[in-house]
């Protein structure tokens, strides 16, 4: 079963389409990469993915259901972890969970029981203990991660989600993101570090200036562009469409 597709989904801002007639579907259970460089629409396409942004034209169902016509049941049902999301400085890490668990109706026991599986999930030790102001960036984003998750949705949609995270950190989420994926859920995975996306995703779409160049699995991108590198393969489909 599809859990996400899209269909003609397009922005514009000013005069100028910056997501230009998308088209993609993701199966239940997939790690699908976005791949494109600053600039080519990926949180675009994602903040319309989660209703945060209404599209120009096209639409996009998330477990079937439509984001135009009933956009707060599609955001139950996902998570989305995207730049500039305030984390407020004094309170600490499981206050802040258990102020956004109250917005899905977790509370009581059932929020601890949450709280029990996202730290055994992501391992969040002390800093649910600790207050903002006092975490690493890294952990920062863990507690981010945390708060997405923690209404188990069956769809993330995780956006740059390793951008200024160190070795560890990096590491923790790209292990996040297999596990999440063996839960059986879906998972788009926004970067523009292919060598992220080789590890981590099931298929790709190469993004660029709003444009779907290329979409499939990592080993059919690489044949097609006859190279055993994705970061060049992304290029070559760039200079291809140029
Ligand atoms: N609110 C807005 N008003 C006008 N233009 C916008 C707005 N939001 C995004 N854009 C433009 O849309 C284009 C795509 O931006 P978007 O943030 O989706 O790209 P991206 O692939 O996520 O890149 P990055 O990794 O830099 O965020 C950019 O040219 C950006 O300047």
């Amino acid at each position: 079963m599809d859990m996400i597709q899209v269909d003609g989904l397009s922005k514009r801002y000013g005069g100028k389409y910056v997501v230009d007639q998308l088209h993609f579907e993701v199966p239940q259970g997939e790690v699908f990469g976005l791949l494109g460089p600053n600039g080519a629409g990926k949180t675009t396409t994602l903040r319309m993915l989660a209703t945060l942004i209404r599209p120009t034209a096209g639409t996009a169902r998330v477990g079937g259901v439509d984001i135009r016509q009933r956009p707060l049941e599609v955001r139950r049902n996902l998570g989305i972890v995207n730049g500039g999301m305030g984390l407020y400085e004094r309170m600490t890490g499981e206050e802040i969970l258990r102020f956004f668990a109250r917005f899905y109706g977790i509370e009581g026991p059932e929020f601890k029981r949450r709280l029990a599986w996202v730290d055994d999930l992501l391992e969040m030790g002390d800093l649910l203990k600790k207050q903002v102001r006092e975490m690493s960036s890294g952990m920062q984003q863990k507690l981010i991660i945390a708060r997405a998750v923690l209404h188990e949705p069956p769809v993330l949609l995780l956006d740059e989600a390793t951008a200024g995270l160190d070795v560890f950190a990096r590491r923790a989420l790209l292990d996040f993101v297999a596990h999440y994926r063996t839960m059986g859920h879906t998972i788009i995975y926004s970067t523009h570090v292919m060598a992220e996306a080789e590890e981590v995703c099931d298929r790709v779409g190469f993004l660029h200036q709003g444009k779907l160049l290329f979409i499939g699995r990592i080993e059919e991108a690489l044949q097609r562009y006859n190279t055993p590198n994705l970061e060049r393969a992304f290029i070559r489909a760039v200079r291809g469409a140029a």
